[in-house]
């Protein structure tokens, strides 16, 4: 599985984030290689008899989830999550995210809000000193509405392109489109989610704010954790 240096580190990290996991919680699972680790890290503990229910935040990591007999409940059954464990595109020193480079945000952002304990498992190149330079920030749009998201987005000084797969636009589960914004180096996170946020027909953006309480960083043959907040 392990074929280079950042699958250790992400591996490193996800084996870190599974020993905050407690028997009876409610764990939400993440989209992405990085979160696959720890999906599969988790399954093992399941099969060694820890009880748990899980949230998946796509149909890929709930397949996996359920490739390896880990419980799978309904969001709406719970009103809150007690840990979840999700990759990053890229995270700076104030524990903000770009996440949705798997297209999975929208979902993620709503686990997230819902979660106690958001753990962040990534590599070490995914540490950035400027956001949105290395990443473009993932846009979710009703298709309806996505010229006018993008005229939007060009007036906040961003330019963007629908998001492709195989030659074909891609859809996310929800049936909706992704834009990939370029906004050069995010100075302002708060400030540019803000104006995204009153874009009508824009669902959700990759703008993680206030939503990492832990970032674990694979570096070399060590992890590294960062906390936001004690707990
Ligand atoms: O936001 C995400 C999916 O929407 C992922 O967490 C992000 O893309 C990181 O993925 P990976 O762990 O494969 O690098």
């Amino acid at each position: 599985m392990e074929t280079s240096s950042s699958e250790k580190e992400k591996h490193l990290a996800a084996m870190k984030a599974v020993t905050y996991i407690k028997n009876g919680q409610v764990i939400g699972l993440g989209t992405g290689s990085t979160a696959d680790y720890a999906i599969r890290e988790i399954g093992k503990l399941v099969q060694k008899g820890l009880q748990i229910k899980a949230i998946p935040t796509s149909k890929k990591t709930q397949e996996l989830a359920e490739s390896l007999d880990i419980p799978i409940i309904d969001s709406n059954s719970v009103d809150y999550i007690d840990i979840t464990i999700d990759g990053a595109d890229e995270f700076n020193e104030d524990m903000v995210l770009i996440k949705g480079g798997g297209g999975a945000l929208l979902r993620e952002k709503i686990v997230a809000s819902m979660t106690r304990k958001q753990i962040i498992v990534a590599d070490s190149s995914k540490q950035v000193a400027k956001l949105g330079l290395a990443f473009k920030l993932p846009i979710e749009v009703i298709p309806f509405a996505s010229n006018y998201v993008m005229n939007q987005v060009r007036g906040l000084g961003g330019t963007c392109d629908i998001r492709h797969q195989s030659g074909k636009i891609f859809v996310t589960e929800q049936g909706n489109w992704i834009l990939d914004a370029n906004f050069g180096h995010i100075k302002d996170p708060q400030s540019l989610s803000h104006s995204l946020n009153k874009i009508s027909g824009l669902v959700c953006h990759g703008l993680f704010i206030d939503l990492a309480d832990i970032v674990i960083i694979g570096r070399g043959n060590e992890e590294e954790t960062i906390a936001r907040k004690l707990s």
